[in-house]
């Protein structure tokens, strides 16, 4: 499903050039899902990015669904990301003016996948079903994200990359909705690559990989 070939990525700092991703060679089936650890600023976010398409890498290709992207232009990427993709990242990117139910709906009716039963049921797996008036600035951090990852789901993408939330909510919290995340996404036949900070949320997921010195390792099953 993600197949990440020998992706190379460096950037430019005041201090010199920087190689954040010397060389990933990554492969997950489709259904599958697994973290992604590694110290702060050893590249996760920068992996994601690169297979989004919100970022190219300097060299290597990036295959999805055995598609290589490597001639893709962004419009290309921006339809991947609409029909294909679905990313749950740290910031919720909720749209302001729209009510929750419309933020839930967004990428869905994009890509022509609207499913009113499934959109009954993540509501209310969710806890959402009594705020679908509401405004984003009317939720909590948590109940944002909630509207996040049932937007990220509603229209059942093939792959699901996700940055775990981190600053904005409790531990406790943030891991019980991870839990169900993960159970949804499952639930759904999505593939996901989660970056995780939390060792109980990696062992939940099929298989962790670590990021260190610009290299990308596999770590002990999880049975
Ligand atoms: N656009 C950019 N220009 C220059 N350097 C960058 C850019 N984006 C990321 N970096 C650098 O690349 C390295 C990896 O950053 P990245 O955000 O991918 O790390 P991370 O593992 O996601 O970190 P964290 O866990 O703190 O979010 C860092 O040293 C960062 O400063």
């Amino acid at each position: 499903m993600l197949q990440l070939i020998d992706l190379h990525k460096t950037f430019d700092q005041p201090t010199g050039r920087i190689t954040v991703l010397g060389g990933i060679d990554f492969h997950l089936e489709a259904g599958q899902s697994a973290a992604l650890l590694g110290e702060s600023g050893s590249g996760k976010s920068t992996l994601l990015h690169l297979a989004a398409g919100l970022d190219h890498p300097d060299h290597g290709d990036i295959k999805i669904n055995g598609q290589s992207t490597r001639h893709h232009t962004e419009a290309d990427w921006a339809e991947q990301r609409r029909n294909h993709i679905s990313l749950v990242f740290q910031q919720f990117h909720l749209i302001p003016t729209l009510t929750v139910l419309d933020n839930v709906r967004l990428q869905a009716r994009l890509c022509g996948r609207m499913d009113p039963d499934y959109e009954h049921q993540l509501l209310n797996r969710l806890g959402l079903a009594t705020l679908t008036h509401r405004l984003p600035h009317q939720l909590s951090g948590g109940q944002q994200q909630r509207v996040a990852i049932a937007r990220a789901l509603l229209h059942r993408p093939p792959l699901v990359l996700a940055d775990e939330p981190t600053g904005n909510l409790d531990e406790h919290s943030s891991e019980s909705v991870m839990a169900l995340f993960v159970d949804l996404v499952r639930e759904a036949g999505c593939t996901l690559l989660m970056v995780t900070h939390s060792a109980a949320m990696a062992a939940y997921l099929d298989q962790r990989w670590r990021l260190h010195d610009g290299t990308l390792s596999r770590e002990g099953e999880v049975a």
